[in-house]
């Protein structure tokens, strides 16, 4: 027998809150959904405080639903929908300092917002997954910094963080005061991941609006300092986090990465066209994977087509701002945390001339 709402729900109601009041009654679940197998809601606490204390009431639940039988799997996500930060944290077991939740309803916003202190921010977007969009971030975050350009990097690829591999940083940020975050630093790129600040699996139950207040908090709570430009590394598609930075954000513009390939191209063209009705200036076409030139012969093939994303450029009238090619060495660099641009390579080269680009179009 599967498990249902109600008995779940039911079951929920068995476990008692520190003010003696049961989860149900206290009417804190949110987002309840079953399938396969799979529980897996939001814990939606008034404020941070007491979010701070419901790990053993979220261990009470995880217990009692695990026994429930057709339920083999539970996830459950804490958030507070008082302001962030509100009310400090107090210090973890052992003096570490707090650590800031983040994942919360966002606050009211008029318009769109800048971030203080940071001159441009530019939307890096693909339509389809796996075009290189984090390794063209990543490269270009480098390559700006070695032209002397303080800048930052977000990843806020929720469900496919690749920053902190790709750049070669794997730790949580902290939060001393448990209002801001220290981003951490790599290459002369100041970071941060989203994906670091996320238990692994929970960001999948979030809604809309959780993604909104977790965006706000990426550029409103990290301590980001005075940038030329931040560049962010968006989810593929044209989702919430497309959805709510276009909307929210005060953005100098965006750049779509696409491989040659038609279906990558389709999909390129729904983001594009998705920016345009935001009013996002879209800065321009990059076409990743473009050209595979064999190390053993020299000979050039164009492994994803030819001539597809230039051509696209010309009909929607946006800049083809660079050309990167397929290559091995430049996907080992990533793999192993220091992009191709932080290298002698001359596979370093298209990326500088890329970032030369955008200095001389003033946007970073
Ligand atoms: N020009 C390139 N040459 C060789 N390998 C590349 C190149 N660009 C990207 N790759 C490799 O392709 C894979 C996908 O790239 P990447 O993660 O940058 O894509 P993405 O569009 O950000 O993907 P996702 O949709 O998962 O966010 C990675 O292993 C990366 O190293």
């Amino acid at each position: 027998m599967s498990a249902t709402h109600d008995t779940i729900m039911k079951a929920l109601s068995a476990v008692i809150l520190p003010n003696g009041q049961s989860l149900v009654d206290a009417d804190l679940v949110r987002a309840l959904r079953i399938g396969n197998g799979e529980v897996s809601f939001v814990l939606e606490a008034p404020d941070s405080v007491l979010a701070q204390s419901l790990g053993p009431v979220e261990e009470k639940a995880r217990t009692i639903l695990l026994a429930l039988e057709g339920v083999s799997k539970v996830s459950i996500v804490t958030t507070a929908h008082g302001p962030a930060g509100s009310t400090p944290k107090p210090a973890a077991a052992g003096g570490e300092p707090p650590s800031l939740k983040i994942g919360r309803h966002p606050t009211p916003q008029q318009g769109k917002q800048g971030v203080p202190g940071v001159k441009h921010i530019i939307a890096i977007a693909s339509g389809k997954g796996g075009v290189g969009k984090s390794t063209v971030s990543a490269n270009l975050a480098v390559a700006l910094a070695k032209q002397g350009r303080k800048v930052g990097l977000l990843d806020a690829d929720i469900y496919g963080p690749s920053q902190p591999r790709m750049m070669g940083v794997n730790k949580r940020p902290a939060s001393p005061d448990g209002q801001t975050i220290e981003p951490l630093h790599a290459h002369g790129v100041t970071l941060m991941s989203i994906g670091l600040m996320i238990p692994d699996g929970e960001a999948v139950v979030w809604r809309g609006p959780m993604l909104m207040g977790a965006m706000q908090q990426m550029l409103g709570q990290v301590a980001w300092g005075e940038l030329d430009v931040l560049l962010i590394d968006m989810p593929p598609g044209t989702g919430d986090v497309q959805l709510t930075l276009g909307q929210k954000t005060e953005l100098t513009g965006a750049l779509v990465v696409s491989t040659p390939q038609d279906v990558a191209l389709i999909d390129a063209r729904r983001g594009i066209s998705m920016f345009e009705k935001l009013n996002v200036p879209v800065l321009g076409l990059i076409e990743n994977m473009s050209t595979y030139t064999c190390p053993n012969c020299g000979h050039e093939a164009h492994i994803f087509g030819h001539g597809g994303v230039a051509d696209e450029a010309k009909k929607m009238d946006v800049p083809l701002l660079a050309q990167l090619p397929l290559a091995l060495e430049a996907r080992i660099a990533g793999d192993e945390g220091t992009p191709i641009a932080a290298t002698d390579s001359p596979l370093a080269a298209p990326y500088a001339n890329l970032a030369r680009s955008l200095v001389m179009l003033g946007v970073a």
